[in-house]
């Protein structure tokens, strides 16, 4: 499994975006260490803010799944650049991925950026931060 692969999962995922209310399809495929894939979808709600984003719903899943290792994420919409995940997913992905885990984001006409976790969220709050005395 490449990125190129994931990139195409995450597109597959896409497809079962549930967004009646912003019509944005986001597709996301997390590669775990062990070779398996979890695809997720943004999933929207009559109350707007329940809603939940595709890269936390593959990470969800993954957690759920009593999967803590990660390899790489590839996460795509239909953007004019490649779309760049949300505050409260970098911050749920900085939970679980190491600052050299790969995230890439795509859009539709293949546009890449791959970027590591610690330039996505750098100086983020973590739970040593919570262990000092
Ligand atoms: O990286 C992103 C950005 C946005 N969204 C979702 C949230 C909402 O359902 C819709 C519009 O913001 O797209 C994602 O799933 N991932
Ligand atoms: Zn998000």
């Amino acid at each position: 499994m490449n990125d190129n692969e994931l990139m195409l999962r995450a597109k597959k995922a896409r497809e079962k975006a549930y967004v009646p209310y912003s019509k944005f399809q986001v597709g996301a495929a997390l590669l775990t260490k062990s070779g398996k894939v979890y695809e997720g979808c943004n999933i929207e709600n009559a109350a707007y803010p329940v809603s939940l984003c595709a890269e936390r719903v593959a990470i969800f899943k993954a957690i759920s799944d009593g999967e803590t290792a990660f390899d790489q994420l590839a996460v795509v919409a239909d953007t004019e650049r490649p779309v760049p995940p949300c505050g409260s997913c970098r911050q749920v992905m900085s939970e679980f991925f190491d600052k050299g885990m790969l995230i890439h984001t795509g859009n539709l006409k293949d546009d890449r950026k791959t970027i590591t976790m610690e330039e996505l969220l750098p100086f983020s709050f973590n739970s040593s931060d919570l262990s000092h005395k």
